[in-house]
């Protein structure tokens, strides 16, 4: 059997996939998002951690396609909200909608001033093979919610989380400035090492 010359990226938001794909940019592989797969039924996400959440899409689109996936799930975790919104981060406002959780996230931290403002960005990468080979990484972000929101790049809590190394939002940096400090970035970068040879094994 020939190596798997195609990674799924098992996510819908087109956010990540850019950011994959320019992570995976120097990568002879074939990078497809769940884009490429319409016919793959909605992924329910009711997991309680990061870990069951990713584990779930990368097993349903793995199962689906028969081809190697790697899915994230992340989430914004809040200081003075006792780590919310975390893993419903997505759902925070009802549906997911981006404006709305980012509206509801400046509400719930009326008054709360800049040096409480502290939060954490968390991904939790599975990487998964048809064979059942299963790597998990995990990559984390530091830094502050501001009290309104800056910047047009990016998806989701961006405009709001204040990198004090950029001194810039999230949303004002390049795809290859957030990858450099990102929850993403880092995990990733804790799966390169792991990631030849599990893509190599049958
Ligand atoms: O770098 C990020 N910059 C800003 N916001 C972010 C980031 N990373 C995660 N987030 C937010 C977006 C969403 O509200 C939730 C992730 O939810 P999560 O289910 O993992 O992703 P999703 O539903 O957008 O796409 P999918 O599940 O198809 O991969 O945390
Ligand atoms: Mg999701």
């Amino acid at each position: 059997m020939s190596k798997p010359q195609t990674l799924i990226i098992a996510t819908k938001n087109p956010g990540k996939a850019r950011e994959f794909a320019e992570m995976f940019r120097d990568y002879a592989i074939e990078i497809k998002t769940l884009a490429d797969f319409p016919d793959i039924p909605e992924i329910t996400e009711n997991g309680i951690t990061f870990e069951e959440n990713a584990t779930t899409k990368a097993t349903a689109v793995v199962n689906a396609t028969g081809l190697p996936a790697i899915a994230d799930d992340s989430g914004l975790m809040v200081d003075a909200l006792h780590g919310d919104p975390g893993v419903l981060s997505a759902r925070y406002a009802g549906d997911h909608n981006d404006a709305a959780n980012n509206a509801k996230l400046l509400a719930n931290l009326g008054g709360v001033p800049e040096a409480k403002r502290t939060a954490t960005f968390h991904t939790t990468l599975v990487a998964l093979k048809p064979n059942g080979q299963k790597l998990v990484v995990d990559g984390e972000l530091r830094g502050r919610i501001l009290i309104a929101p800056r910047g047009d790049n990016g998806f989701g809590y961006d405009p709001l989380f204040w990198s004090d190394q950029f001194q810039k939002s999230l949303a004002q940096l390049t795809d290859a400035q957030k990858n450099s400090i990102s929850h993403r970035g880092a995990a990733l970068r804790q799966l390169m090492p792991k990631f030849d040879e599990w893509w190599d094994a049958q």
